[in-house]
């Protein structure tokens, strides 16, 4: 059994966790950096690398048109920047990677390189990046736009930005900072250089005006449609991404080294995780009543499932009548996840045939005992013979503890998660199988 890489998508963001699942009690405040601080803590024990904080910029009112559903159940809202919680995470832990997700649609390059450096230095070699362009136009009218620009679009603007980012961490030279107390010189002048950047989307002179990091943060990267998967071979280090099937994860995982390798890269630097939401149960008897649970097609689970979809691609589903065949959608927002969800059941299917094929097939959802979960995901690494795999699920300690108490040893027993983390950092930690 060949080892995987683990890690923790907080789909949540630094956001509400869990907030009325009556089995967590009391004490914890989602608005401060400890339950966070406690979940990294248990996630480097752990031995995952890393631990990604979603974010999203916008209040969704797409479904119905209204926030009311979002508002009431805290779905996408309310949300703190993750930005801030960084250095409180890094606080807390010395090995585990910190991934935090920033727009590269509604953060400059300049600001967003000096950022990056500054946390990375504070990270020693720790820090990634989860680069997403803001599909929503309720982001865009957040940033002064009346709708969010054209969804190919975004991503060429994206790769300029990364790019710029990118000059910026490289424009001064190693050997750069001398720190020559003998003779007084801080820096070598002549190994800091301007950029001078003129492109379609970005005027930017530099240098930047703090030491860059030795170690360039990590970049991660989700695109899904054709566009996005260029995007995210062409820059990234780390792909994530949500499949259904062994098939797809393996075709996808496939697609995107075949695009790395187009833009001369080596297939091998990437490491392409997809996200499972384990559920950990204690007898099969349990396992049983999770899934007749998750079965049931209530209308809570409609508005739970609709808004989500509606949100993310910018589609209001509240439009459409349950039991009538699903119009061809296309969307400017996120495409890969529209068609994602669409493609769950036949094409010519209803909406609700949609519904109850996602909640039939549980999703991203694997029921079990620990020493199931850990022998599902044993052959789901077998059969995309890839590199890894994203947990994802609130950072609560009682859904953590819930989580991983059973998981880990399970997952050990069986040759597939590390027993520890290496001290070098994420790039290293992810490059060592
Ligand atoms: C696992 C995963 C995590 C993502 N995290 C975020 C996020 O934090 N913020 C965001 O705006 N978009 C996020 N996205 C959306 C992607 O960046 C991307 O827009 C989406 O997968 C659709 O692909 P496309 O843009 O190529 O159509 C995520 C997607 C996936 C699959």
């Amino acid at each position: 059994m060949t080892l995987q890489h683990f890690g923790w998508f907080l789909g949540a963001g630094f956001g509400v966790q869990g907030w009325n699942d009556p089995s967590y009690g009391i004490g914890y405040d989602w608005k401060q950096p400890p339950v966070y601080q406690d979940a990294a803590r248990l996630f480097e024990a752990s031995g995952l690398d890393l631990l990604i904080i979603e974010d999203g910029v916008a209040v969704p009112d797409t479904y119905g048109g209204t926030a009311e559903v979002n508002l009431k159940n805290a779905r996408f809202v309310p949300k703190h920047d993750p930005l801030p919680l960084v250095p409180y995470l890094l606080a807390a832990t010395s090995r585990i990677g910190i991934v935090p997700t920033l727009s590269a649609s509604f953060y400059d390059p300049f600001t967003a390189a000096r950022l990056l450096a500054t946390l990375q230095h504070f990270a020693g070699g720790r820090l990634g990046f989860n680069v997403v362009t803001s599909g929503s136009d309720l982001a865009a009218q957040n940033y002064g736009l009346d709708q969010q620009v054209e969804h190919d679009l975004r991503y060429d603007r994206a790769d300029e930005w990364v790019d710029v980012v990118r000059q910026l961490w490289r424009s001064w030279e190693p050997g750069a900072v001398l720190e020559d107390t003998v003779n007084g010189v801080f820096a070598d002048h002549t190994k800091v250089h301007p950029i001078n950047h003129h492109g379609r989307f970005f005027q930017v002179r530099g240098p930047l005006n703090t030491v860059p990091p030795t170690e360039e943060p990590v970049m991660v990267q989700a695109g899904a449609s054709g566009r996005g998967q260029d995007f995210a071979g062409k820059n990234s280090d780390v792909v994530l991404a949500l499949a259904s099937t062994p098939e797809r994860m393996r075709d996808f995982r496939e697609s995107v080294r075949a695009v790395a390798a187009a833009h001369g890269r080596n297939p091998d630097d990437i490491r392409v995780l997809f996200v499972v939401n384990p559920i950990l149960t204690a007898n099969a008897e349990e396992s049983a009543s999770v899934r007749a649970h998750r079965a049931e097609l209530t209308q809570a689970a409609i508005d739970e499932a609709l808004q989500g979809v509606s949100y993310l691609s910018g589609v209001d589903f509240k439009a459409f009548d349950l039991d009538e065949p699903l119009p061809e959608l296309t969307t400017n927002s996120n495409q890969g996840t529209l068609d994602n969800f669409v493609k769950s059941a036949p094409s010519g299917s209803t909406l609700r045939d949609i519904l109850q094929a996602r909640a039939n097939k549980d999703g991203l959802a694997i029921i079990g005992t620990g020493d199931e979960v850990a022998e599902h995901l044993a052959e789901l690494a077998d059969a995309v013979g890839g590199d890894g795999f994203l947990f994802t699920g609130q950072v609560h300690p009682a859904h953590v503890h819930r989580t991983l108490d059973p998981l880990v040893p399970a997952l050990r027993r069986r040759g597939l998660l590390r027993t520890e983390l290496g001290r070098g950092g994420l790039r290293a930690n992810l490059r060592d199988f």
